[in-house]
């Protein structure tokens, strides 16, 4: 029987595993196995779906963690329980500047508490800041990889359909937040609190004051440049992560 059994994520102890990719979506973990060599399926139960494979030699566990930050902070908690030691996301994002356009990716250097599930471990005061040198990686990644990307500050949130979004996007605009998602502050302050090395790259499915349900739909269904964008998202965590472990 496998030992440490975690509840959610169901995996436990002896895989030798110490990085993992978070996209949100189940669906988006067999992009990623697309990338890897020998991937194979661990677990999936509830949101959380789990493969295992290799890339150029490196084990690399692939987690969805759903949406949201409650539910990311569990799928954080558990993988740390059985090893691991660097995570990035790899999500989707609504951009809040003009300039930044579908497929770009976005990479966090920073990001707005405005979700309640890094507020649940500690007071807002508390940054939401990436590890320095893994986001050294991720960019240096992205640039190799050609890929169009904006290093810079983010917004959390919990919510998509309130009557104050369109009110709360432009507030956070006129400040120079980049974009929008949901988990990447949780990630950022259970990774300071827990000394895990985080990092996020976002893909930009939904331009700045574009349609929402339209953007999201048209990624879902591949008819745009965001899935262009999702591969280079992919690539540059795996590339990160095997450059950021030869400096060991
Ligand atoms: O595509 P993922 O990684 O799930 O990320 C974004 O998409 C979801 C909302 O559509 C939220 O989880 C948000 O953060
Ligand atoms: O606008 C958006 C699009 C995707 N994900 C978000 O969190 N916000």
């Amino acid at each position: 029987m496998e030992t440490n059994l975690q509840p959610h994520i169901r995996i436990g102890n002896g895989h030798e595993v110490q990085y993992a990719l978070l996209p949100g979506d189940p669906g988006r973990v067999e992009e990623v196995a697309k990338f890897l060599e020998d991937p194979v399926e661990l677990a999936h139960n509830r949101e959380y779906k789990t493969i295992k494979g290799f890339y150029k030699g490196v084990p690399i566990f692939v987690t969805s963690t759903g949406i949201g930050g409650v539910s990311a902070g569990i799928a954080i908690e558990e993988l740390k329980n059985i090893g691991v030691k660097g995570m990035i996301r790899i999500g989707s994002c609504g951009a809040l500047q003009p300039h930044i356009r579908l497929g770009d990716l976005v990479i966090a250097s920073g990001a707005v508490r405005n979700d309640g599930a890094s507020y649940a471990y500690i007071n807002k005061a508390y940054p939401a800041i990436p590890d320095t040198e893994l986001l050294f990686h991720v960019m240096n990644a992205a640039k190799k990889n050609g890929a169009k990307n904006h290093t810079g500050i983010v917004r959390c949130h919990d919510s998509f359909y309130t009557d104050k979004e369109q009110e709360i996007d432009k507030y956070w605009s006129e400040k120079g937040i980049l974009a929008s998602d949901m988990e990447t502050a949780a990630l950022f302050v259970i990774g300071g609190l827990r000394g895990i090395k985080t990092a996020s790259i976002l893909n930009v499915v939904v331009e700045k004051e574009g349609d929402l349900e339209g953007g999201i739909n048209d990624y879902v269904d591949a008819k745009n440049n965001s899935k262009r964008g999702e591969e280079l998202e992919i690539l540059t965590a795996l590339e990160a992560f095997v450059s950021y472990d030869s400096t060991f």
